[in-house]
């Protein structure tokens, strides 16, 4: 039997590769209105027309085959066949955005010079249309010498057709020499398929180009980003409420119902205060983590963000990074481990080092429960102006005070360890897009299911764990069941090394297993506080705000804050580091650095606060 064959979907970043290898294979692969967004080569399963199935591969996109990036060396090396243990691809799927044809038909060229059998997606053809462009694909399939298929990936249009023309895929027929011309000749030679290939043209763009001359302008543009970040804050507290007392009702149903149930027993004690306690402490969060996401998703579609990452690139520049940095350091926002990742996409290698050793600063979403705890219980819901939340301006401050401390230390770390002048911004814009509703709907779900799933996985069992350190040994009469506990021992160790800070035993105590992962603070918060309740039915009724209010004062629970903004507790992100570094000088580096900044912040916020009399 023959063995499947290989298609690889090749093409400029941000032409749609993905999501027409979603459509095709019924991948998730992510998805987002900006460049440089896939950054590893992903396989999947897809049954041409015929009935043979092949091995499909989507690929990051590129701009040429000499790489510029560790990403485009992915590209380059799978179309080539250099990639170790994968075989060279039968069939290349160049994907072009037809809205941006010209610029698109230069790497086209490049990759048909191979003369490998290839087919042409001519993608984005509503975009195209909407733009008031009318392109014949017959044109373009003539002068490139072969089949041209115009498709709407997000639509799910010529899917038929491009399968079809796979499964037909034979070598070029005739057509202008590509071999042995340079990128200048390419250019040219775009210039005119473009040309010929474009029928009409009618120029709406206005309304874009006037949108852009707004959101783009030096002084305005950063205002509208700045008032938009704000408005997010505002609504995740905002809206949120509802849906979070809710969540926290059903919790302290569930939490009594089974107290009430079973007989009194270590097992009960254990599912109450213990999982229910910890990991329900942590879940009423999700509310909070999908407005975020909302937020995120809608700015990432729209192309909004692109157009963030341009204002922001004389910030980057100012510290010695470029924009490049950007996409990185904002998709560490959700989490730190696909913004290190996301860096492969960053020419310079110091550069990246920076921005890998940044990522972890701005506020991923596991710092969103143990910002909103502490928040809830300590900063009053009060309005500081019309409609201006406190506590959403708080949460604001907290994120900038992340990014912030992110550009001092890239600014440090550029003009000494990676020394070196910043590159140039080179994104292309994306076209606004109205978000799609069932995108959005995909991309809050996983996003949901991440969170629910750490909750079910690695806060549960750091839960139970600190559950049984809690209880065992048991208390003698008249003292403490944590001071007694293997884990009251230890946090009291610890608590001398943080005592300076102004933290006291508890706090030390939740330090430890949240570095497993920091949502891990709260959950470990909420099942101290049940156990210390014992059998006290006032206190085992009290929610995890009012025991913190009761238990620490508010320079305690600004030194906390300002601790979680810097502190590295998370064990995958340390890993990644290793792994995207190779080696363990950069990981121990960022540990050090972070907790380092994390110690002085706290104990400088205490001490401040002490002396303002809060
Ligand atoms: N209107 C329209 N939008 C599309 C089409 N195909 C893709 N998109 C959108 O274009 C954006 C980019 O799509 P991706 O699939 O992420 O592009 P990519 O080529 O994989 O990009 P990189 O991974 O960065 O190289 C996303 O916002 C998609 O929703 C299309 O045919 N029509
Ligand atoms: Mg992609």
């Amino acid at each position: 039997m023959s063995r499947q064959r290989k298609v690889a979907l090749v093409g400029n970043p941000n032409a749609g590769k993905s999501a027409l290898f979603n459509a095709l294979t019924g991948a998730r692969q992510k998805i987002a209105n900006y460049p440089g967004v896939t950054v590893e080569r992903k396989s999947g399963r897809f049954v041409l027309p015929t009935g043979e199935p092949v091995e499909m591969t989507d690929l990051p996109g590129a701009y040429g085959l000499d790489p510029t990036s560790p990403d485009e060396e992915v590209t380059s090396k799978v179309i080539r066949g250099a990639f170790e243990g994968e075989a060279v691809p039968d069939v290349l799927v160049i994907v072009l955005d037809a809205s941006n044809l010209e610029q698109h038909l230069v790497f086209a060229q490049e990759v048909l010079a191979l003369g490998k059998p290839s087919v042409i997606a001519l993608n984005m053809v509503d975009l195209a249309e909407r733009d008031g462009l009318v392109l014949d694909a017959a044109v373009l399939a003539e002068e490139l010498g072969v089949p041209v298929i115009s498709t709407v990936a997000v639509r799910r249009r010529g899917l038929a057709e491009l399968g079809e023309a796979i499964a037909n895929a034979g070598q070029r027929h005739a057509g202008p020499g590509l071999t042995d011309i340079g990128p200048t000749e390419r250019r040219v030679a775009a210039h005119a398929m473009a040309g010929a290939a474009i029928l009409s043209e009618s120029r709406q763009y206005r309304l874009h180009a006037s949108l852009d001359r707004l959101l783009l302008n030096p002084w305005l543009g950063p205002l509208i980003l700045l008032g938009i970040l704000f408005v997010v804050f505002q609504a995740v507290f905002a809206w949120a409420t509802p849906f979070a007392d809710a969540l926290e009702a059903s919790v302290g149903w569930l939490h009594d119902t089974v107290k009430a149930t079973l007989p009194e027993s270590l097992l009960r004690d254990l599912l109450t205060d213990g999982v229910i306690s910890g990991v329900g402490s942590v879940i009423v969060f999700l509310p909070q983590i999908v407005i975020l996401f909302a937020f995120i998703l809608a700015m990432e579609a729209s192309g909004y963000m692109a157009r963030a990452a341009f204002l922001m690139d004389r910030m980057m520049a100012g510290v010695g990074l470029s924009g490049r940095s950007f996409i990185p350091l904002l998709s560490s926002f959700a989490c730190a481990i696909p913004g290190i990742m996301a860096t492969r996409s960053i020419t310079d290698p110091k550069d990246r080092l920076t921005t890998i050793l940044i990522a972890p600063m701005m506020t991923c979403s596991a710092r969103l429960p143990v910002y909103a705890v502490i928040i809830a219980a300590f900063i009053p819901n009060t309005n500081v102006g019309a409609g201006v939340g406190l506590q959403g301006l708080v949460l604001l401050v907290l994120y900038l005070a992340g990014v912030l401390g992110a550009m001092a230390v890239a600014l440090l770390m550029r003009s000494s360890m990676t020394k070196g002048a910043a590159s140039g911004f080179i994104m292309e814009m994306p076209k606004y897009q109205m978000p799609r509703l069932k995108d959005m709907a995909i991309g809050l779900w996983q996003r949901a299911w991440i969170f629910l799933r750490r909750a079910g996985t690695i806060i549960f069992m750091v839960t139970v764990v600190l559950w049984l350190m809690l209880n065992f040994p048991k208390a003698g009469p008249g003292e403490s069941q944590v001071d007694a506990s293997i884990a009251g021992k230890i946090a009291s160790g610890l608590a001398v090394v943080v005592e300076p800070i102004g933290f006291n035993r508890d706090m030390a105590l939740a330090l430890i297993p949240a570095m497993a992962a920091r949502e891990v603070a709260v959950s470990s918060l909420a099942t101290t506080y049940a156990v210390d309740a014992g059998d006290n039915e006032d206190e085992q009724a009290a929610e995890l705000g009012d025991q913190l209010k009761a238990r620490w004062t508010l320079p305690m629970a600004l030194a906390f804050l300002a601790w979680f903004v810097f502190a590295p507790q998370c064990m995958s992100t340390i890993a990644v580091t290793r792994r995207e570094t190779n080696g363990w000088k950069w990981p121990t580096f960022m540990l050090v650095y972070l907790f380092v900044l994390a110690y002085i912040s706290a104990g400088v916020t205490y001490w401040i606060a002490v002396a303002a009399g809060l």
